[in-house]
This record gives C-alpha cells, sequence and structure tokens, in this order.
C-alpha cells in the first residue's frame, strides 16, 4: 500500500516535472524565436554609419578594382581599444561623406569567426589595424598600412588625403586633381575643361583646406575647385590676394572676382571651420553668380505671367489701357530678343490687335489671340513659369517683379542697340503698362510718381538705359529692409563693385559716385542679347505641341458643348415649359465656360510647375552620399540627396515621428491659409489631413507651389501607418510580421508539447512492462 503510494507520488511528480520542463523549453524557445533578430550583433558600426561592413560575400567586390579608394578598419569587437576608436572612425564617415566617389570608409569585425579567414589573409596581426586601398586595387592587394595613426578626425582627414596623393598614374577618374595649379593652367582652364564654374583657394603649402574643399564640393558636376599657393604670384597679384585661405570665383567674361556682398548674406559664418565657410563661399558665390546674370527663361515667364495672368483680372479693355497695351506689344514685336516660336506668335498677336477696329478689347478674344487659335504656324508662347534668375529664396519672394524690371532694361538696351529714333518709345510704353495694368497698384502710383517727375529729361539729359537704371535704384533705395526684400538678395544700388568695378568711384571729398560712362557700357553688355542666357528654356518642339494638344482638347470640349446644347434644343422642343430650366443649365454652362476660361488663363488654379532650384547641378545619387552641411541643405540640394539623407532606419523615424507634429501642423496651417478648406485638428488627425491635402493635388484641386512645399516637407508620411502605441507608428508590414512569427512560435510550442507528450507515454509504457 505504501509502496503504491509512494509510486503514485513520484509519478505525480515526474509529471509536473515533465510539464515544468516543457513549459520552459517552449519559453525559452519562443523567446529564441522572437528575440532572434535583435540579438544579431552587427559589430561596433552598422549600416547608417555610412561605413561598408565588410564580410566575406561582399569583401572582393568592394576592395578589388573599386573605382574609389577604400580604408578598411580591421578590429575585434571585444577589444577595449577598437570600441574606444569606433565613435571617431564614424565621425570620419559623416565628416567626409561628400568624399564617396573618391574615397569611402570600411570595416570588418575580426572577433566574428566568419571574418577570422578574411583577417588573416590581410596580415592583420593586431587590433585596430587601418589599411589603404588605392583605386582599382588588385585581388591579390593586401593593402598599405597606417603607422602610429592619428586618433582624431582632422588629423585622420589629412592622412587620408596624404595617401590619396601617393596614387600613381593613371590618376583615377573619381578623384579631383589635388595639385596645385598655376596661372597658366588657370588662364586655360576653360579651353581644357566642361565645367561652368571655376572656385579658386588661395592657401599656404602647408594648409589641408584646399584639397578638402575640393573633396567637399565633389558632388556638384558644374563646378571644379582648384587650388593656388601663395606662391603663385601671378594670380595673387592680379587679384590682390592677402588673406590665406579665401575663395575666389573665376568668371571668364569680368575676370576673378570676389563676392564678400554675396556669400556674407549666405550666412557663411566664420565662426564655422575654415573648412566648412570655404565650401560655403564657394557654393553661394557660384550661385549668386549664377543669380546675377539674365535668362531668357526669366523675360519669357514675365511674357507669360503678364499676358496669361496680370492682363486676365481685365475682362474688358478699352480706351488709354487699349491703347497702352497695342504699345506694349509694339516694343515687344520691335526690341524683344526672343526665341523665332515666341517672336511668331508676338507678332501675330501685334497684327491682330492693331488691324481690330473694335474699341472694346475682351480679354477672352485676346487669349484665343494668344493660344493661337488662327494656328499661325510655328508660334507658341511658354505655358508656365520657371524663375532662375530670379528665383527667390522663397516661392513669394522676387519671381514677376523682378522679371518685369529686367525685360524693361533688356528692352531699352535693345531700342538702344536698334538705334531706335524715339529715346522715350520703351519707357513710355513700360509708364502706361505699369500705370494700367501692373497688378501691384502702390508700385505703379510709386512708378507714375517718379516718371512725371523726370521722364520728360529722358532723351536730353539722360538716355532711357540710364534712366531706367537710375529710377531702379531709386526703388531699391526705398525698398531696402521692407518685408518685400529677400534676405538673399538685399535691396542694393545695383551694380554692385564686385560685378562692374569700374562703375564706381569716389569724388575728392570722399563720397561715393557713380562713373556713368562705364555703368553704361555695363548696362549694355549686361543686357544685351548675346550676353542673355538660354538655360533651362523649355525646348521650341514641346511648347508647340502642348499648346496643339490644348487647342485639340479645346476645340473637342467646345464640340461636346454644342452637342449637348442641340440636344436640350431639341427636348425643349418637344417637352413646353422646361424653358426655366434650360436658362438655368445654360447660365451653368457659362459660369462653367467662364471658370474653365479663368483656369487656363492663369487663374488661382493654374497649375504652375514648380520652378525647380536652379544652380548647381549635382551629380547623381550615388549610394548614400548625403547632403553637405544645413547651411546649403535648403537650396542646393538634389531631392535624391535629401532622400538619401532621409534614408534613416525605421526605428528613427517613429521616434521622430513626434518632431514630425509641428511640422505637419505648420503645413497644415499654411493649407488653410490657403484656404484649402484644412482645419487646425488634433495630432491623431494630423495624418488624414495631410492625405487629404495630398489628394487635394492629386486630383488637380489644388497645384501651388505653396501647397507643394507643404507636401514636400513630409516625404516619410507618405508611408501609411496603420496603428500607433505609445507614440510609435506600426505599419501594416511590422503587424503582419509580428501575426506570422506569433502563428509560428504557437505552431512550435503545440509540437514540443506532441512530441513531449508522446515521449513520456512511450516512457510510461515502457516502465510499465514487467
Ligand atoms: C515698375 C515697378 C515698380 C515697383 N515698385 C515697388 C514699390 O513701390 N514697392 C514695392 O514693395 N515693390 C515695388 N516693386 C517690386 C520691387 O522693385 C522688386 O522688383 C521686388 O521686390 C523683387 O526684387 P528683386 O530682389 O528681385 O530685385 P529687383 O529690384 O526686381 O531687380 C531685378 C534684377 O535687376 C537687376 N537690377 C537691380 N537693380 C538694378 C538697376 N538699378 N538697374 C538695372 N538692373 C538692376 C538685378 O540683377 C536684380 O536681380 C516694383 C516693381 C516694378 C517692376
Amino acid at each position: 500500500m505504501a509502496r503504491r503510494c509512494c509510486r503514485a507520488t513520484s509519478r505525480s511528480t515526474a509529471k509536473i516535472y515533465a510539464k515544468l520542463r516543457e513549459s520552459f523549453i517552449s519559453t525559452i524557445f519562443l523567446f529564441v524565436c522572437l528575440l532572434f533578430p535583435f540579438t544579431t550583433k552587427a559589430g561596433l558600426y552598422t549600416a547608417s554609419d555610412q561605413i561598408v561592413i565588410l564580410t566575406p560575400d561582399n569583401v572582393d567586390s568592394v576592395l578589388v578594382n573599386s573605382t574609389a579608394a577604400m580604408v578598411v578598419e580591421f578590429y575585434a569587437s571585444w577589444c577595449g581599444h577598437c570600441i574606444a576608436f569606433s565613435p571617431v572612425w564614424k565621425s570620419l564617415a559623416r565628416d567626409i561623406k561628400e568624399w564617396k566617389p573618391a574615397m569611402d570608409l570600411a570595416a570588418i569585425d575580426c572577433a566574428n569567426p566568419v571574418n577570422i579567414p578574411i583577417c588573416s589573409g590581410f596580415d592583420v596581426k593586431g587590433y585596430p589595424t587601418l589599411k589603404f586601398f588605392h583605386a582599382y586595387s588588385k585581388a591579390d592587394s593586401k593593402g598599405q598600412v597606417f603607422k602610429a595613426f592619428p586618433r582624431d578626425v582632422r588629423g585622420l582627414r589629412h592622412k587620408l588625403i596624404d595617401l590619396m596623393e601617393t596614387h600613381k598614374d593613371p590618376w583615377p577618374p573619381a578623384c579631383p586633381p589635388l595639385e596645385t595649379a598655376s596661372k597658366v593652367e588657370i588662364d586655360n582652364f576653360f579651353d581644357t575643361n566642361n565645367v561652368e564654374h571655376l572656385a579658386l583657394i588661395f592657401e599656404m603649402s602647408n594648409s589641408y583646406v584646399g584639397r578638402e574643399v575640393i573633396l567637399d564640393m565633389l558632388q556638384y558636376e558644374n563646378l571644379a575647385v582648384r587650388r593656388v599657393l601663395n606662391t603663385e604670384e601671378g594670380l595673387v597679384t592680379k587679384l590682390g590676394v592677402t588673406d590665406f585661405p579665401s575663395c575666389y570665383l573665376y568668371y571668364p567674361i569680368f575676370g576673378i572676382f570676389f563676392q564678400k556682398t554675396c556669400y556674407s548674406v549666405y550666412h557663411c559664418n566664420l565662426g564655422d571651420s575654415v573648412r566648412k565657410m570655404l565650401t560655403c563661399v564657394c557654393v553661394c558665390v557660384c550661385v549668386c553668380h549664377i543669380r546675377s546674370r539674365v535668362y531668357m527663361a526669366d523675360l519669357e515667364s514675365t511674357l507669360y505671367y503678364s499676358l496669361r495672368v496680370e492682363l486676365a483680372a481685365h475682362t474688358v479693355i478699352k480706351g488709354e489701357a487699349l491703347s497702352a497695351l497695342q504699345e506694349y506689344f509694339t516694343v515687344l514685336v520691335k526690341y524683344f530678343p526672343g526665341r523665332p516660336v515666341v517672336m511668331n506668335l508676338l507678332k501675330s498677336v501685334a497684327t491682330w490687335l492693331k488691324d481690330r477696329k473694335d474699341s472694346e478689347l475682351s480679354y477672352s478674344s485676346l487669349k484665343d489671340a494668344l493660344d493661337n487659335t488662327a494656328e499661325v504656324p510655328n508660334a507658341a508662347l511658354p505655358d508656365s513659369v520657371r524663375w532662375v534668375g530670379c528665383q527667390g529664396s522663397k516661392p513669394h519672394f522676387r519671381g514677376y517683379p523682378c522679371g518685369m524690371w529686367t525685360l524693361f532694361h533688356v528692352l531699352t538696351v535693345q531700342a538702344k542697340e536698334a538705334a531706335s529714333k524715339d529715346p522715350q518709345e520703351v519707357i513710355q510704353a513700360m509708364r502706361l503698362y505699369v500705370y494700367y495694368f501692373f497688378g501691384c497698384r502702390e508700385c505703379a502710383t510709386h512708378f507714375e510718381n517718379m516718371a512725371m517727375e523726370s521722364m520728360s529729361q529722358v532723351g536730353t539729359w539722360i538716355t532711357p538705359v540710364l534712366w531706367l537704371w537710375s529710377r531702379h535704384n531709386q526703388v531699391n533705395n526705398r525698398l531696402a529692409g521692407a518685408p518685400s526684400e529677400d534676405p538673399r538678395f538685399p535691396k542694393i544700388q545695383w551694380p554692385p563693385p564686385e560685378l562692374c568695378p569700374s562703375c564706381h568711384g569716389v569724388k575728392p571729398t570722399g563720397e561715393h559716385t557713380w562713373q556713368q560712362e562705364e555703368v553704361l557700357a555695363f548696362l549694355h553688355t549686361h543686357f544685351s542679347s548675346e550676353h542673355l542666357l538660354s538655360d533651362y528654356l523649355e525646348e521650341e518642339g514641346q511648347l508647340l505641341s502642348r499648346q496643339k494638344e490644348s487647342l485639340v482638347a479645346r476645340q473637342n470640349q467646345e464640340a461636346k458643348r454644342g452637342t449637348e446644347r442641340r440636344a436640350r434644343d431639341t427636348m425643349s422642343e418637344l417637352l413646353p415649359g422646361q424653358e426655366e430650366v434650360k436658362e438655368e443649365e445654360e447660365e451653368e454652362e457659362e459660369e462653367d465656360e467662364e471658370e474653365e476660361e479663368g483656369i487656363k488663363a492663369g487663374g488661382p488654379r493654374q497649375p504652375h510647375r514648380k520652378p525647380s532650384v536652379v544652380g548647381l547641378k549635382l551629380r547623381p545619387v550615388q549610394d548614400e552620399i548625403v547632403d553637405l552641411d544645413s547651411f546649403v541643405d535648403h537650396h542646393y540640394k538634389a531631392k535624391a540627396l535629401r532622400a538619401a539623407a532621409a534614408m534613416s532606419s525605421r526605428v528613427r523615424t517613429r521616434t521622430l515621428q513626434r518632431q514630425e507634429e509641428p511640422r505637419l501642423r505648420a503645413s497644415l496651417e499654411q493649407g488653410t491659409r490657403l484656404g484649402l478648406g484644412l482645419e487646425p485638428v488634433e495630432p491623431d488627425d494630423l495624418l488624414g489631413q495631410r492625405n487629404m491635402l495630398q489628394k487635394r493635388i492629386l486630383t488637380g484641386q489644388y497645384m501651388g507651389s505653396e501647397e507643394e512645399g507643404a507636401l514636400e516637407m513630409y516625404p516619410r508620411l507618405n508611408k501609411r501607418q496603420w496603428m500607433s502605441l505609445l507614440s510609435v507608428g506600426f505599419s501594416r508590414l511590422d503587424i503582419s510580421l509580428c501575426v506570422i512569427l506569433y502563428f509560428l512560435s504557437s505552431t512550435c510550442l503545440l509540437a514540443m508539447y506532441l512530441f513531449f507528450k508522446n515521449r513520456l507515454q512511450l516512457r510510461r509504457t515502457k516502465v510499465a512492462l514487467p
């Protein structure tokens, strides 16, 4: 009895033990299953560190025959010195990320058993070991060891430059020339190089700044940077260079100049490191230089805006306003240095305007002429704006008024060159246009006052070119510091000494004076047709084909409307008493037509193409080259580069989500201001609002650069989040993976349970056997 009881107790203990063991094993298994993805170690570096992590799979493809030089850190993840050095290696990788086309950093964990053959293959005996591999290294190359390497970013950067300079001929194409340039080379630079801009860094022989800036600027394909030593007397004397290091832009037409005013407004902070400041200077002098040129794209955009948007506000034009319009077209046809396709259209409209007998002109009939409904061959106007030299740092700065000034400066210069008999012809046309049509009414009043004051002197005391120049400077003077001033383009007395040094003089009393003859000569060059740049223009063929498409669409719509109207007429004949309904429908139709015309005429819903950021061209993005420093981020970065910079890990995106909310709210407030019907909302609704904003833009309900800007601020939120927990957003993919993992672990648990149960039963059966 006692033995049976004892056996029963031991059996139940065994049962409990087996159960505990089962659940313990399955819990461990579950934990391993769940935590496995998070416990795999990647050594001291991750992919987000801008460091290539070497493995047996990629080591050959990364190091052998690479177009960029590679610097590899061989380390062991348990080694204290390696752990201490890893933050420096990461900072260096971030610091020189723009050098990637020429040089890249890599790392390999030699403590990882799978990597041991690689490390021993490269004769690595201690950790950390740094090795330099030249571009196009052979498969048997063991790399060049850094002996006693510096442990700070600056020292390492200099070491890397020294090693890069040991490249033997042929010099790798991805690496820019790092040697110093001579005067002869600079003088002939544009004959042998296909770039648009050349910046020169003047420095002492022991300085690394020039080479660092050259490598930092690698991402811009239309800008070259060369270093010139202080001992290069020819260049140093020619420019009167006194500061070393300093940056100069080479400008083939006006020689070399130093745009101090320009880079000071770009906030190139002297508090930054010299290298960063010079990089900033290089970028901004180039951008300023681009913005100080005259582009045909700006002139065409001005025509588009003036003819299709500004005039569209005048439903009927009559009397003196009509004469003003005719004058405007007359000077455009005579002096606008446009492309044949644009000139053909201007001529056809001007002739049509002249030949008309009516005393009134409706904008819709002018619009027909601008749309070329008469189908004059090879004639079209641009159908959108693209500001280049007139592009502001924000959408509401510059643009049209800048284009208007530029257009009339060009026209006065062209009239002079065409030896116009009437000196006031162009400026009178401008005065009348501004008086009757210029949208800024206060500007028109001010301009009219100026004209009344001094325009009578034009042709006797002053030439029209100089009159317009001096009045423009008067306006600049009045507007300096006004809220409408673009901080990046301060209202200065123009041209500044950097653009025309000889235009400025000093009176014996020490006061500034304009050298008017020099100014006149400068204006004639600056606004001459030969000096106009045709970059960023839409091709003539595209202009013509788009015009044709819109004409066909318009004809189809008119035909459809005609059919509908006829059908309605027939119905009303058959069903008398429908007159009221018919009238209402006709009214609606007219409203629709007007609305459509308004839109086509460039009304508020006109889908302007967003002016692209013009200036320096970025090289195509490679891997994860991210942008330079924040000071140039806003203006010069390609979207792709910004996207690469934003390519952060999912976890980072989630933690940033809270920080995004105020920005998202700002964009929605912008949407509210634009009358998009977006109300300020609670954070949870922000995403929905943002989607609504996006939907409205996609469906063409609204398309404006401001709204696009608002949308662009949130590229990451384009990815929809499905649910959120503790402010962390989870996508559908996250949830699905979780469910799959849960299902798999439960299946494993069940399988193990059944397995142990069977085993236990078998054992019990064995024990039960005699
Ligand atoms: C007729 C007219 C009257 C205006 N009146 C007013 C006003 O009363 N109040 C107001 O707030 N805004 C007024 N504006 C708008 C204002 O003058 C600027 O056009 C606007 O602020 C944009 O400035 P911006 O920086 O692009 O340079 P803008 O002054 O528009 O100049 C455009 C470009 O012309 C060149 N330039 C500058 N100065 C001269 C010069 N003296 N001679 C030749 N070229 C030059 C430069 O390359 C400059 O980038 C007026 C515009 C026009 C066309």
